[in-house]
């Protein structure tokens, strides 16, 4: 049995304040970083988010073991046969946390200890080959445990770097281009990153630079190649904004509301965070944003939609929200850059084409162009919507209720990966929310 949601809305019209927790994509990285850091960099406001909450703690783990094993060496009593077990391959489960489980091979592929790094059931379906092998490259000795290319795998220390300079992939995810940016530092060779063809995700390597940099790690990007000497971290800290792919669903709320006006705390203009386009991107769906009070203030405004054509690629967690949010508003937009969707918490794509076929609407692929039509779209008395373990099918899906009658939503707690207090935030700002035993 799993605990699923029934979601109502009796009214058009939203107004309140909603305090965001911190961005997981920040977190993850500035934890790494703390981790390699070896104290010197100090993280602040440490995301609710599931993922960054278990990553933290299996660092914390992964230290503290590691100072215990050095006390072990240390002081005079040699470690019996059982303690010398413990200490061999550790079995770590990241479950669902693709960030975490690219960012944790890096890291472990330079550390001494023998580890395994496995996950959920969809994460042994996403792929890591392309960053086993730069770091094999590199010069770690990583193995497969079940399918090559794909977690579990084991990372069996001995690290010796044999060269500074790798080519990689920049089309399938940025995530194992930000993995190798975050170990560069600590390499004795430091690292010259080629990046093949295209790059996905750019706003996303961007933060990891820009994090770096306030750690004290200089780089240098010229063409297609980053930089990255062996450097030390300097003192300091690093504060997780409020994420902005969080916000978009309240953006997204604003947008299909009659009237809205919503305060969301702590975001800035400035943000490290490419999902922060966001405000760019529902601003053609008539919502303002102004930044003051230390937050972002949204008010919808009616007017007609004009653009019709959005390119993803460089903020594909908003691809769900804004599809959803064209679909609710009749808007037969077409969408580029969602070749990576595919790979992530679910096949997005497909997740989107049934879930949004449930009120009769089409997402339609020619030639990497993804278009809306909603000629066949009907209002169903209650739709349930399948969140394929995906936060954001359950997250994007949501504020439908201020379109539809009723909602039910399989999976509540899915939204914990990146936003836990999702539904009760959802329920301060006047929308029903009940739990209900479902099957699983
Ligand atoms: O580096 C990050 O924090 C992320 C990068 C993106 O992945 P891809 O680079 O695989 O698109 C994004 O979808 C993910 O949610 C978080
Ligand atoms: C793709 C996502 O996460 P991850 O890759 O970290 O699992 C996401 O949060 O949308």
């Amino acid at each position: 049995m799993m605990h699923n949601i029934i979601l109502k809305r009796n009214n058009k019209f939203i107004n309140g304040t909603v305090n965001l927790t911190g961005s997981k994509s920040e977190c993850n990285r500035a934890l790494i970083i703390e981790a390699l850091s070896k104290g010197k960099v100090h993280v602040e406001n440490v995301s609710d988010a599931a993922d960054a909450v278990l990553l933290a703690g299996i660092l914390r783990k992964s230290q503290e073991s590691r100072a215990k094993s050095q006390e072990v060496l240390v002081g005079d009593a040699s470690p019996n046969n059982s303690e010398i077990e413990n200490c061999k391959s550790e079995i770590i489960d990241i479950g669902p946390a693709g960030t975490a489980m690219r960012f944790l091979t890096a890291y472990y592929a330079i550390q001494e200890d023998e580890v395994i790094l496995t996950g959920s059931k969809r994460m042994k379906e996403r792929p890591i080959g392309i960053l086993v092998d730069a770091l094999r490259v590199l010069g770690a000795n990583i193995d497969y445990e079940e399918n090559d290319g794909y977690p579990p795998i084991k990372l069996k220390g001995g690290f010796k770097q044999q060269t500074g300079q790798i080519s990689i992939k920049g089309n399938i995810s940025s995530q194992y281009i930000t993995a190798l940016l975050l170990i560069a530092p600590a390499l004795p060779l430091g690292l010259e990153l080629h990046i093949e063809g295209e790059l996905t995700s750019r706003p996303y390597v961007e933060m990891t630079l820009a994090m770096l940099e306030t750690s004290g790690i200089k780089h240098t990007w010229e063409g297609n190649v980053i930089a990255i000497s062996n450097q030390e971290f300097t003192t300091t800290s690093l504060y997780v904004e409020p994420d902005w792919s969080a916000a978009s669903y309240w953006y997204a709320i604003a947008a299909l509301a009659d009237e809205a006006e919503l305060f969301l705390t702590g975001l800035t203009p400035y943000s490290l965070q490419g999902d922060s386009v966001i405000t760019e991107i529902m601003a053609n769906f008539g919502i303002t944003s102004q930044f003051r009070d230390g937050g972002v203030h949204l008010k919808k405004e009616n007017k007609p939609i004009s653009r019709r054509e959005f390119d993803l690629k460089e903020c594909p967690d908003l691809a769900q929200t804004v599809i959803v949010v064209c679909s609710a508003l009749n808007h037969e937009a077409s969408f580029t850059g969602l070749e990576t969707l595919k790979i992530k918490e679910t096949d997005r794509i497909l997740a989107l084409q049934t879930e949004l076929g449930k009120m009769g609407v089409k997402l339609i692929e020619k030639d990497e162009v993804y278009t809306l039509d909603c000629s066949g779209k009907f209002i169903p008395d209650s739709i349930f919507i399948n969140t394929y373990h995906d936060h954001r099918m359950a997250m994007a899906f949501a504020p439908l209720a201020l379109v539809l009658p009723q909602m039910e939503f399989e999976n509540g707690p899915v939204v914990d990966k990146s936003y836990p207090a999702f539904w009760n935030d959802l329920e301060k700002q006047g929308f029903e929310v009940e739990e209900f035993e479902g099957k699983a």
